[in-house]
């Protein structure tokens, strides 16, 4: 019989941060496998027969210095391998870049969070997926979950990837929506993500090569990342601002479902992406410091950035920043601009 010394499933994952070989784990309510080094598979031995399915996917640490969501998971991981919490949806958790969490850094060789589908499609034919370990995790995790996701036709998808900012934000909780090509918003997406404190969404407008995109696009899961506050070294967070996400967490993977009939589009604050700012060479610059929050609004005709001295300016009053930042590598995401959006007539 396997353990998991102090059911601490963080170190497991630390101490074998490129490989581990896969087991399963005894216990009395659900079949738990380790299917690869991070990945851990939880599935509630008996299935209500008239309960909704779900299959459920909680992942964190896509950035490794991330360190508030893989507290958070590897609490409630601990509390299902003790048997405390009542599991009733298969879910499975992911801690994404263990090196990276190793080195307290966002990533070790590549944005993990650029290497899902978009990077590694037909169209891409420059793409080697073994270039390095980061484009190697990418592909595992897309099997990972696609095998997850297959081994519960019937069940709804969702995929919630925890992530923390690195500027401090106006808003200090916010999730991205995957681009969805144009279908309905949900509600009780949106009353979810709110019990975890989150009441402001940025809509995507195109695809991604994010994880989140992945799984939307890919799976047609309900998908989402979720910034639950800003990015500081492991013991400096305070719990008590993750209390509201950590708790949801639970209460969805033990069947507590939140009441649609509460969503009312005044609690939230809807912004559509205007532009995504890229950066093409080393020249590029953002005209304002590393202390400006995310959902800083800017007047038409503020510049943003330069970049071989053309000026990227806001095209109207109120046009605000999210995720700027000049180190990306070049072809990369630099900045988003944002704008409110009313999304009452695409909603169900
Ligand atoms: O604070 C920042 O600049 C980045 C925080 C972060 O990692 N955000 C994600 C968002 C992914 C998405 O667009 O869905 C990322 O940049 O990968
Ligand atoms: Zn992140």
């Amino acid at each position: 019989m396997n353990k998991i010394s102090n059911n601490d499933f963080l170190a497991l994952t630390r101490a074998n941060e490129y490989f581990l070989t896969p087991f399963s784990i005894d216990h009395p309510q659900c079949d738990i496998d380790i299917l690869a080094t991070g990945v851990i598979y939880f599935c509630p031995k008996n299935i209500i027969d008239n309960q909704r399915k779900k299959a459920i996917v909680i992942s964190c640490a896509i950035h490794g210095n991330e360190t508030a969501p893989i507290e958070i998971c590897n609490d409630i991981i601990s509390d299902l391998l003790s048997n405390n919490i009542n599991l009733q949806h298969p879910t499975l958790f992911i801690f994404g870049n263990p090196p990276a969490i190793n080195i307290g850094e966002r990533f070790v060789e590549e944005n993990l969070n650029r290497l899902f589908s978009g990077m590694r499609s037909s169209d891409n034919n420059d793409y080697d997926p073994t270039l390095n370990k980061e484009r190697v995790r990418a592909a595992e995790l897309e099997k990972l979950v696609t095998e997850f996701y297959q081994k519960h036709p019937d069940a709804e998808r969702t995929h919630y990837d925890l992530h923390t900012a690195i500027r401090d934000s106006a808003h200090e909780k916010f999730a991205v929506y995957p681009f969805i090509h144009g279908k309905p918003w949900h509600k009780e997406q949106f009353e979810i993500v709110r019990s975890m404190g989150v009441t402001t969404f940025l809509l995507m407008q195109k695809p991604a090569t994010t994880f989140s995109y992945y799984s939307s696009n890919i799976h047609g899961a309900h998908s989402f990342t979720i910034e639950l506050g800003k990015v500081r070294p492991f013991g400096e967070n305070d719990q008590t601002k993750f209390a509201a996400s950590k708790q949801t967490i639970i209460n969805l993977i033990s069947g507590q479902e939140v009441d649609i009939h509460q969503f009312d589009a005044s609690n939230y604050q809807f912004m559509s992406v205007h532009k995504e700012v890229v950066k093409h060479n080393d020249s590029f610059k953002l005209t304002f410091s590393d202390d400006v929050a995310n959902f800083t609004a800017f007047n038409q005709g503020d510049v943003f950035a330069i970049e071989d001295d053309v000026e990227i300016k806001a095209d109207t009053n109120g046009e605000a920043i999210v995720f700027p930042n000049a180190n990306v590598a070049n072809g990369q995401r630099a900045m988003l601009t944002v704008i409110p959006v009313n999304i009452d007539n695409n909603l169900v």
